[in-house]
């Protein structure tokens, strides 16, 4: 039966070592730098939100962590070793799991199929799927996370983008990740749907496991978040804790508030009500119904 993977490194990690460490990494695109110079520290039970605009550099960000892309310069440490990952199965076996907001699950298969997508649990000398145990793992597994899926053979496909959220990450803890990257999860969400998933953020975290919440929504960070960075085309811009920063600065901060007092003076003297119409005219718009003689 396939168990809980295990972590080489495990033994070299203590509460105070981040189990991720990036510092000072670069990555360039040609001659686009996508990141410079950017240190972060994720540590186990914290929820490190990785705050930014388009463009900031997150996706290049979690590529790198996720083994999808390397980087050009700097350090990237899992558990106290400098790694260099040539593929995601290599992160996903030093334990960084990463849950991407579309392309978390596959959406024809059933539930269960999908708790175990890449790990079935097989029987016999012919490695036959051994459904039953495969249904009734993830069953208990959703049901100890409080997950509420009533019927385990349904595609899910058709589940809310919260519930396949919260399957992903669900099977991420079962299959022991220690760090959960969650690639904007709530950005497609409603208000309902985001506040069920940031509780299983939560849950994550106090399972013990080190997450990375990107995002570029400071009030759905500044709910679950322990750690804040904010990223500015490519370079750190801030790093705080909770206890440093409040929520109506960090939204400055993300809104970049100096650089929306220089717009705001810029646009001053414009009048937002006008109406300009093709000849340059400003005036009230005629309606394409109206009658002409
Ligand atoms: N494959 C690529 N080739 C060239 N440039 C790239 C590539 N991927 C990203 N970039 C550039 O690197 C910079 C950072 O992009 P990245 O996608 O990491 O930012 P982001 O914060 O995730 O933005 P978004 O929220 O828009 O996805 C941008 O200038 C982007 O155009």
């Amino acid at each position: 039966m396939t168990t809980t993977r295990a972590f080489a490194d495990e033994a070299a990690s203590s509460p105070t070592t981040p189990i991720v460490h990036l510092e000072n990494v670069g990555k360039s695109y040609g001659n686009v730098h996508a990141l410079r110079d950017v240190t972060l520290a994720v540590r186990q039970g914290e929820i490190t939100c990785v705050l930014g605009d388009n463009g900031a550099g997150k996706s290049t960000l979690i590529k790198i962590v996720s083994g999808l892309h390397d980087y050009n310069s700097g350090t990237m440490s899992v558990n106290g070793q400098a790694r260099h990952f040539s593929s995601p199965r290599e992160a996903l076996d030093s334990g960084i799991a990463t849950v991407y907001q579309d392309l978390a699950l596959a959406p024809l298969m059933s539930v269960w199929r999908n708790f175990f997508l890449g790990n079935e649990v097989t029987k016999g000398p012919f490695k036959v799927l051994d459904t039953a145990t495969m249904k009734r793992i993830a069953d208990e597994e959703l049901t100890k996370m409080g997950i509420s899926i009533p019927n385990l053979e349904q595609p899910v496909g058709m589940l809310s983008g919260g519930q396949r959220q919260c399957i992903a990450i669900a099977r991420a803890i079962y299959f022991g990740a220690k760090v959960l990257v969650l690639d904007e999860p709530t950005a497609a969400l409603g208000v309902n749907q985001s506040g069920v998933v940031l509780k299983y953020i939560v849950k994550a975290r106090d399972a013990g496991l080190g997450v990375v919440f990107i995002t570029h929504n400071p009030h759905h960070a500044y709910l679950v978040g322990n750690h804040f960075v904010v990223l500015k085309l490519g370079r750190v811009a801030l790093d705080t804790h909770r206890a440093d920063i409040t929520l109506e600065q960090l939204t400055n901060e993300m809104a970049g508030g100096a650089e929306l007092e220089a717009l705001s003076h810029e646009l001053r003297g414009i009048d937002a009500g006008a109406v300009v119409r093709p000849t340059g005219k400003a005036g009230p718009i005629e309606s394409p119904l109206e009658k002409h003689d």
